[in-house]
């Protein structure tokens, strides 16, 4: 069965944590420790533009070829989407694991790279290097608690070996950066790279694939 909120039952429900910029630019809601710290550091405590938008949008019917109305419920309600436009005072850390650096440093530039194109100031962001993946979670989670950045991005590269150590790593990085974001209240993004092999890695870090980190740069943007 759909579960259906409506905007207002989620605004209330969520108030306490999220702050939210109407459409219409004014804020809504706002509070939470790490908000209010967050506020503080923010080098233009009046920007907000980390907070979720809430766009408006219109119903509408759309009706399938069998006549039949296919997301008329979903479309009658309100959407909450984050912008990757609003940047402006947005201050980011970056953890990234030196373990198999000749990988993370790409997914690092691939990072920084997104974040530039988006206008994130080069002092909004810091960059701290722990020694593998299985250290990000810990790590990051202390700079969310510190309130001073809207998200963590988490950058590592797991690597399949011979034996079961790759799923421990891999788990735990993956547990460790769930873990931070939920304990410390602030985004935590996973750009930790779990391949079967060194092709997979190259591949995701610059290669054909993409960079993995540029993605996740923008998921905290996001
Ligand atoms: N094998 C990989 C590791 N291993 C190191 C661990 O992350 C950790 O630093 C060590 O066990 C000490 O606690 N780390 C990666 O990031 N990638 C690997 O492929
Ligand atoms: C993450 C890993 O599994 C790797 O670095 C360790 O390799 P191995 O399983 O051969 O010890």
């Amino acid at each position: 069965m759909a579960l259906s909120v409506s905007i207002d039952s989620f605004l209330s429900n969520h108030q306490s944590q999220l702050g939210f910029v109407h459409h219409d630019g004014q804020v809504h809601s706002f509070r939470s420790s790490n908000i209010l710290n967050l506020q503080k550091a923010s080098k233009t405590p009046k920007s907000l533009s980390f907070m979720l938008s809430v766009k408006e949008s219109k119903p509408h019917n759309a009706v399938q070829s069998n006549g039949r109305s296919s997301f008329a419920q979903t479309a009658a309600v309100k959407h909450t989407t984050g912008s990757v436009t609003r940047t402006q005072g947005l201050r980011f850390a970056v953890v990234v694991a030196r373990f198999n650096e000749f990988i993370t440093k790409q997914l690092l530039e691939g990072a920084l790279g997104t974040f530039k194109n988006h206008s994130v100031q080069d002092e909004d962001i810091d960059v701290v290097w722990v020694p593998g993946s299985f250290e990000i979670g810990v790590v990051a989670n202390r700079l969310g608690k510190s309130g001073r950045y809207h998200a963590i991005l988490c950058i590592g590269a797991v690597i399949r070996g011979d034996t079961t150590h790759y799923d421990a790593v891999s788990n735990s990085a993956a547990s460790g950066v769930l873990s931070a974001g939920l304990s410390s209240g602030v985004p935590c993004i996973f750009g930790v790279l779990t391949c079967d092999n060194l092709d997979q890695a190259i591949n995701r870090a610059g290669g054909k694939s993409g960079n993995k980190g540029a993605e996740a740069a923008l998921t905290a943007v996001s």
